[in-house]
């Protein structure tokens, strides 16, 4: 964890297929964010790239914020796909090492950083694609959910083991907090009842349900799922290859990356101004609420998180994660 950005941008350059990374201090010396630009297109890609699990830290919130206004900034630029270097990861969350024992000072700016990259994402002027290839529990769900449209991997690739005991891989999605001992704070509800009706919501809150791809796709908390087995040569789009980083170029071919680059390109056609006007009738109120109570939601935050019995349930669950995450 604690890695400092010690250069925000080191390089931007735009055109088609050129990228712009994020220096960072991390200790694996691997980038948070990846940054890439097609002008001619009109479209971004933004690979989250923290592992293992791009769980949000500060520094990973602030990386994400910086890389989105830097989309923004650039006219020429209408949507953009968030997507993972992770195929079975979107994001976990928030990175509970952040919350367990935390520093008194540390603590509310980790704090302002995820309300900021809620009120940067959900109220950006560009419409943003989320590419869900794996599971996105808890604030990995509010981060697809405070995008324009969700793709979520029908889970069936690859899979665990051999032969015929090969398990299929079934990414999940949804707020679990209640799981965790913790609750949802409220903005992050909202965008739920928001996106699925309130009484789905309601009652997924209370459970803390995590839900297959089939399931969110049916109450609404994605917009298409999509297959990630990797189709012929032939069915590559023209600009995806160049618009994928690196280090996800072998995503050319796959279904799920395809449908989101079409939804972006289809986004990046439409008059602008009107898009951006009808994204702030639905969404003005939602974050004038959060900002009308952000410092008030700080304090409930911090003072919820630091309460003994929330810091025991915290402990046992990343004691938990990491022995199941030894066990493999
Ligand atoms: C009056 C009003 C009052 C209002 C009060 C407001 C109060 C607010 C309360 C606080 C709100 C807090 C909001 C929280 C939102 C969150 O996001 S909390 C975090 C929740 N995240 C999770 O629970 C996810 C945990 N992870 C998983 O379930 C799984 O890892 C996975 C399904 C994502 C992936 O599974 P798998 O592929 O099997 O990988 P693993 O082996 O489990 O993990 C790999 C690797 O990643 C590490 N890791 C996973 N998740 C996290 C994480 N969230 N943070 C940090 N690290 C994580 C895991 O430890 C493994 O690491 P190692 O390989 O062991 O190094």
């Amino acid at each position: 964890m604690n890695t400092v950005i010690r250069s925000q941008l080191l390089r931007f350059s735009v055109g088609r297929g050129q990228q712009f990374r994020f220096s960072t201090a991390a200790a694996n010396g691997n980038d948070l964010v990846i940054g890439t630009v097609d002008e001619t297109l009109g479209i971004a890609m933004l690979t989250m790239n923290r592992p293992p699990a791009n769980s949000l830290s500060l520094e990973m919130n602030e990386a994400i914020c910086t890389s989105l206004k830097t989309m923004e900034s650039n006219p020429k630029i209408q949507s953009v796909i968030l997507s993972s270097s992770n195929p079975k990861i979107f994001s976990a969350g928030l990175d509970v090492s952040e919350l367990v024992s935390p520093h008194p000072d540390r603590l509310p700016k980790f704090w302002n950083s995820l309300q900021q990259l809620y009120l940067d994402l959900y109220g950006s002027r560009l419409a943003v694609v989320a590419a869900i290839q794996g599971h996105a529990p808890a604030a990995g769900c509010f981060l697809a959910m405070a995008c324009d449209y969700r793709i979520m991997s029908s889970g069936d690739i690859g899979g665990e083991g051999g032969g015929d005991m090969k398990k299929r891989f079934v990414p999940t999605i949804g707020l679990n907090e209640t799981q965790l001992g913790i609750a949802a704070p409220p903005w992050m509800g909202q965008l739920l009842v928001r996106t699925i009706g309130f009484r789905q919501a309601e009652l997924a809150l209370a459970m803390g349900t995590l839900f297959p791809p089939d399931r969110a796709l049916s109450i609404g908390l994605v917009d298409a799922i999509e297959s990630e087995q990797h189709g012929a040569e032939s069915t590559i789009i023209e600009g995806l290859s160049e618009l994928l980083p690196s280090i996800s170029k072998d995503q050319a071919s796959n279904p799920l990356m395809q449908k989101a680059f079409k939804q972006a390109t289809t986004f990046a056609k439409i008059p602008p101004h009107a898009r951006v006007a009808s994204k702030l009738v639905t969404r003005q109120s939602h974050i004038h609420d959060m900002i009308a109570t952000r410092d008030e939601d700080t304090a409930h935050f911090c003072g919820f998180v630091t309460q003994e019995a929330v810091q025991k349930n915290l402990i046992a669950y990343v004691e938990a994660m990491k022995s199941k995450s030894k066990k493999k």
